[in-house]
């Protein structure tokens, strides 16, 4: 006894010791933790209050009338810019080509190819139908209020055979198997460092939040890549047009800093649930697209069969 007693008490005297240490260390940083989180929530509020409204972005707000939540819409007020050539790459609508879940799927570089990126449930596959679902709006790419539904790559084609979109699945938060995430980020990041065609990247941001912390560690990735991006507030019809102005100088200031290489200073604005702003994107990335003169050089005959995906693979092969 008189050997096990002084032990016994010893053992618990450093058990307790320790047990107060570790309580400590971890009051101390929990603490520093939620300040910062406390204070980080509270600045970017009081950031974006303090953040001047340009009258200019207001008006060009007004202008595509991009904020207003109304729905099934017959008329927009930059429907005049679907004209000439952006009628001509745009109007026939587009179809899906292939979707690849590694890089052995991605189809033959072809046509010129404009992605989109951005967060799980940013609205990437929404935009996609309205860019290419044509003036009825279809369905072509899968949509739902989880983040991580889309998890292959999808090439859409246009059936005027001037270009492609492709949708790419999301970063940051998604409801999916960690495994399922690496391997779709992998054959995104294999897309995105060696894809000849990709003219340009649209990063997708939620005009509620703007740039986040994850599309921050991503666009560290962006700028090594070689390919221009365009940043794109999605989701425009949920927020009030002042504070989408001051969401709008935000990142134009963050721009102009010289934080990001490569990256194009038009900030897009759009909101797929009312198709506010499509056309104006669809004009600005009219300009990717192939001239007339290099289309028919790739032989497509689209005329007599209709079936772009089948014309471009009998091309290929011819
Ligand atoms: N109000 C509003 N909701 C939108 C808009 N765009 C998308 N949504 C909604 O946001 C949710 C996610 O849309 P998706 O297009 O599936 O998002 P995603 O970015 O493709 O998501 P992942 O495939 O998971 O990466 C859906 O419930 C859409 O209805 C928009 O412009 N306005
Ligand atoms: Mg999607």
């Amino acid at each position: 006894m008189s050997i096990v007693g002084p032990c016994a008490v010893r053992c618990a005297l450093r058990g307790s010791f320790h047990a107060v240490l570790y309580w400590r260390r971890w009051k101390s940083t929990s603490q520093t933790t939620l300040k910062k989180v406390s204070s980080s929530g509270r600045g970017v509020r009081s950031r974006l209050r303090q953040t001047p409204i340009d009258p200019k972005i207001l008006e060009k707000i007004h202008e595509l009338e991009v904020c207003s939540p109304r729905r099934r819409r017959t008329e927009y007020p930059d429907q005049d810019r679907f004209s000439g050539r952006v009628f001509q790459v745009w109007s026939r609508g587009g179809e899906l080509y292939q979707k690849a879940r590694s890089p052995e799927d991605f189809p033959e570089e072809l046509l010129p190819e404009v992605a989109l990126i951005g967060r799980s449930n940013v609205g990437k596959s929404c935009l996609i139908n309205s860019l290419v679902g044509g003036t009825k709006s279809r369905y072509l790419a899968e949509t739902k209020d989880l983040p991580g539904t889309t998890r292959e790559l999808g090439f859409y084609v246009l059936r005027s055979g001037f270009m492609s979109m492709v949708d790419l699945p999301g970063y940051g938060f998604a409801v999916a198997e960690e495994q399922e995430k690496k391997r779709w980020q992998e054959t995104v990041k294999a897309y995105l460092q060696n894809r000849k065609t990709l003219k340009r990247l649209l990063i997708l941001l939620d005009a509620r939040h703007g740039i986040m912390k994850a599309d921050r560690d991503m666009l560290h990735f962006f700028q090594r890549c070689k390919v221009k991006y365009q940043f794109v507030l999605n989701k425009c019809d949920l927020v009030k047009d002042d504070e989408l102005a001051r969401r709008v100088y935000m990142i134009r200031e963050e721009i102009s800093s010289g934080a990001y290489k490569r990256v194009l200073k038009n900030i897009m604005m759009t909101s797929s649930h009312t198709r506010a702003g499509a056309f104006t994107l669809q004009a600005e990335l009219t300009g990717l697209a192939l001239r007339p003169a290099q289309r028919h050089a790739l032989k497509l005959d689209l005329a007599t069969r209709g079936n772009v995906p089948e014309a471009i693979r009998r091309a290929l092969k011819s």
